[in-house]
């Protein structure tokens, strides 16, 4: 069972640098947050020995810094001037699988061929379906591996031709970057759902899920992987010829619609996404949660010359209850931001915490009130999401140890109400809090235990995503709406492949 909807996968690329391998563990380690059940590194060069090229790997459960903790790893294994890393949420194929670890390489007609994913096939099903009529032997039980399969059966003459030849059969979500012998070769599906970024460092090109990744290896953001571009890097990409791009169309008549809650939460404030720096939209959320609900009309107790604090969740709503505080501010409404809660930073995301109490206990282990700060005021708590309302009910409950006068609770996103097919890995719907309450706001603010409960409208959502990212470009709101942009499988399970 899935405690609530855990991370993208991150991925990372760079052609043509000496430290190939080391800036790409240096990415992922700042793309942690996307994926911790495991990560890996696939290098490409040409083996003066042997003769021929050869695609070293390291991959392994856990988290980045454990994984690639001897440099002899770096030093004597992934040689070569051209790297891939991927750190892995599973959505299809089990996450303890390791034939599941990514990135992916095998060998085919064409020589060696590595690739990192990041999204969910939509039509996983019935690719694995046809190959599996078709004969194939699966080396693992992940959707990702399909893409392979589509390129190595493909009858076109040229690579990069059969790649191409693949990612119009695939449909869905997919950022990728792949590996050849002499080429990476980055893609954002047509309907652009996950980010992607290219970025240059000492005159190389490299690919990131987010900016932060640019940030830690001192490379320069250069713009996005479009929406169904697949930019092909080859040795010399860098120098002063523009690297060679083709287009991918979009399938069903769909235009773009790019993960609105990698802004609500995924992604980290200090990287720029889809164009746009996540701290400005972040904000953005937080202003909009302000004019829908402003601090006066949620206040119902007078607490004297005390004015009613705002604290957030550490650290995904920081930003989102800044904005909220500022906007209400501007319009006089009075309130302080306040630190309320802290955060004990050693706690992993995958803590084991199977049944009840020891949720609970996950809640107290991850956080702790201010007492100080919290004792005799009105509080409003600003979480970006609810999903099966554990954490807020137990925060709640710890808040109201600290003796407030009042908490209501604020959620700078709507309802969640359907699970992501797009690459998120998602509770069923009968687990998340709002189905279980019917979408009925008291009761649900009953069940977390606030005095009152309110979020943010899908469409104060996605207007205040647009008036802070002036690109035009269209967004997927699927887990707060059910408009499922591209058609997907529902009820396929995430393991229903595997043999054990
Ligand atoms: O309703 P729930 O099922 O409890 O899920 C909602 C919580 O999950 C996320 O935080 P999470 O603790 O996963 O990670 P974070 O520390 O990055 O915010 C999100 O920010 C909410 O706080
Ligand atoms: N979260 C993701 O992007 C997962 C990628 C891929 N579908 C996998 O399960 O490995
Ligand atoms: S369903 Fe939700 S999490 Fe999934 S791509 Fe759409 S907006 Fe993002
Ligand atoms: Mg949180």
């Amino acid at each position: 069972m899935i405690d609530k909807p855990r991370d993208y996968c991150g991925i990372f690329g760079i052609q043509n640098h000496p430290d190939a391998a080391l800036l790409s563990y240096y990415g992922l380690h700042s793309l942690q947050h996307r994926g911790q059940e495991s990560a890996g590194i696939i290098t490409s060069h040409y083996d003066d020995e042997k003769s021929r090229w050869v695609m070293p790997a390291h991959r392994d459960f856990g988290l980045v810094l454990n994984i690639f903790d001897d440099p002899k790893i770096f030093e004597n294994e992934l040689k070569g001037r051209a790297a891939i890393g991927h750190n892995r949420y599973s959505t299809t194929g089990a996450a303890k699988n390791p034939a599941n670890i990514q990135p992916f390489r095998v060998h085919y007609h064409e020589g060696n061929i590595a690739i990192g994913h990041n999204g969910n096939l939509a039509n996983a099903k019935q690719l694995r379906d046809r190959f599996r009529e078709e004969g194939v032997l699966f080396q693992s039980t992940s959707d990702t591996e399909l893409i392979l399969h589509l390129i190595s059966h493909s009858q076109k003459d040229t690579q990069i031709e059969q790649v191409l030849d693949a990612l119009e059969q695939i449909e869905g979500a997919y950022s990728l970057v792949m590996l050849t012998d002499d080429k990476l070769i980055a893609v954002r599906d047509p309907n652009g759902f996950r980010p992607l970024a290219l970025g240059k460092v000492d005159g190389s090109y490299c690919v990131s899920s987010e900016t932060c990744a640019f940030d830690i290896i001192d490379a320069e953001y250069v713009r996005d992987i479009k929406p169904g571009e697949v930019l092909v890097l080859d040795q010399d990409a860098g120098s002063d010829a523009e690297p060679v791009s083709y287009q991918l169309e979009p399938e069903h008549g769909t235009g773009t619609s790019q993960c609105i809650f990698e802004y609500v939460y995924f992604s980290r404030p200090d990287s720029k996404i889809f164009g746009e720096n996540v701290d400005k939209v972040r904000r953005n959320l937080g202003k909009y949660l302000a004019k829908e609900h402003p601090v006066n009309e949620i206040i119902q107790k007078d607490t004297g010359d005390t004015k009613p604090i705002v604290i957030s969740v550490p650290d995904s709503s920081n930003t989102a209850a800044l904005g909220y505080v500022h906007e209400n501010q501007k319009f006089g409404n009075e309130c302080k931001y306040e630190i309320g809660l802290i955060r004990n930073h050693y706690v992993g995301r995958t803590f084991i915490s199977p049944g009840q109490k020891s949720r609970e206990q996950k809640v107290r282990t991850k956080f702790n009130t201010v007492k100080g700060v919290i004792e005799g005021r009105s509080v409003i708590i600003v979480d970006d999401s609810i999903v099966r309302g554990t954490t807020s009910r137990y925060l709640v409950n710890m808040i109201r140890q600290a003796n407030p006068a009042e908490v209501h609770f604020l959620v700078s996103s709507p309802p969640i109400i359907s699970p992501c097919y797009y690459g998120m890995d998602f509770p069923t719907p009968k687990e998340l809090m709002a189905n279980r309450f019917d979408r009925d706001i008291d009761a649900m603010a009953k069940e977390i235990g606030v005095d009152s409960l309110r979020y943010l409208s899908a469409d104060g959502l996605v207007n205040s995503v647009k008036e802070a990212n002036l690109s035009g470009d269209d967004y997927c709101t699927a887990c707060f709406t059910e408009n499922y942009p591209v058609p997907v499988n529902f009820g396929v399970e995430k393991e229903e492949n595997e043999i054990v």
